[in-house]
């Protein structure tokens, strides 16, 4: 059997992360493959359970990181590496990338605690692709407000927070050229569609 692909959506909230994978679940299925779409935190009931901790309960920000981890952990063992085994696609709203940028860059987290957390939970697991949809913080927040009317504890943060989360997210892409693509998420949905047709189609 040969293993499936894997490949993780990044960004800041409201950058229109989410939209686009919806999008490229459908389009990868109406290509013929088998698509596990599942997301971080969560994934497996477990997860869920503490993805709604996560983003209502205020708490220490190594418990956070800790529980970011705890839902990766436990969504990796029942359906990331399962999957991939059967030899499914994989694609993931957010994976261990957003510890780094949020946990790491937004909450100032030491780098070297995450690096020792993803070697335990991870080992040598990574997406085959990851695609960050960067956009200025400005107008990720106007989308975000547009289209959120109760914000959860991260999409509540100040715009300094998101300056921070973005410019992890930009170091992580500048230092993982082959893994990771960085998307212009300015552009319009469609326009963001047909990139990641070519990029799906060559990688
Ligand atoms: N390319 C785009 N241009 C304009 N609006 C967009 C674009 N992509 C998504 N949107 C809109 O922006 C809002 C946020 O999109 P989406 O939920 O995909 O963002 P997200 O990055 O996944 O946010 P979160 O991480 O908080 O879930 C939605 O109302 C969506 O319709
Ligand atoms: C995996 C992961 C996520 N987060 C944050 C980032 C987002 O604000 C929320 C998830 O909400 P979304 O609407 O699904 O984007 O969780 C984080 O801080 N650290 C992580 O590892």
């Amino acid at each position: 059997m040969i293993r499936g692909r894997f490949i993780s959506f990044e960004g800041i909230d409201g950058a229109g992360k989410s939209t686009q994978h919806a999008w490229a679940v459908d389009y990868l299925r109406g290509q013929g493959h088998t698509v596990v779409a599942t997301r971080e935190p969560g994934g497996t009931p477990l997860g869920e359970k503490l993805r709604a901790l996560l983003l209502s309960e205020p708490m220490h920000l190594e418990t956070e990181a800790l529980l970011m981890f705890a839902a990766r952990r436990e969504h990796i063992a029942e359906v990331i590496e399962p999957a991939l085994a059967r030899g499914d696609w994989v694609v993931c709203d957010r994976f261990v990338d957003a510890s780094f940028a949020y946990q790491g860059g937004g909450r100032g987290l030491d780098w070297k605690k995450l690096e020792t957390l993803a070697q335990w939970v991870l080992g040598d697991l990574q997406p085959d692709l990851t695609l960050i949809f960067d956009a200025p913080v400005a107008i990720a927040q106007q989308r975000l407000h547009a289209a959120t009317a109760n914000p959860d504890r991260f999409e509540q943060e100040q715009a300094a927070f998101f300056e921070r989360v973005r410019a992890s997210y930009l170091k992580i892409a500048t230092e993982n050229p082959v893994r990771v693509r960085l998307i212009d998420a300015t552009q319009t949905p469609n326009h963001i569609n047909k990139i990641l047709e070519n990029i799906i189609a060559t990688f």
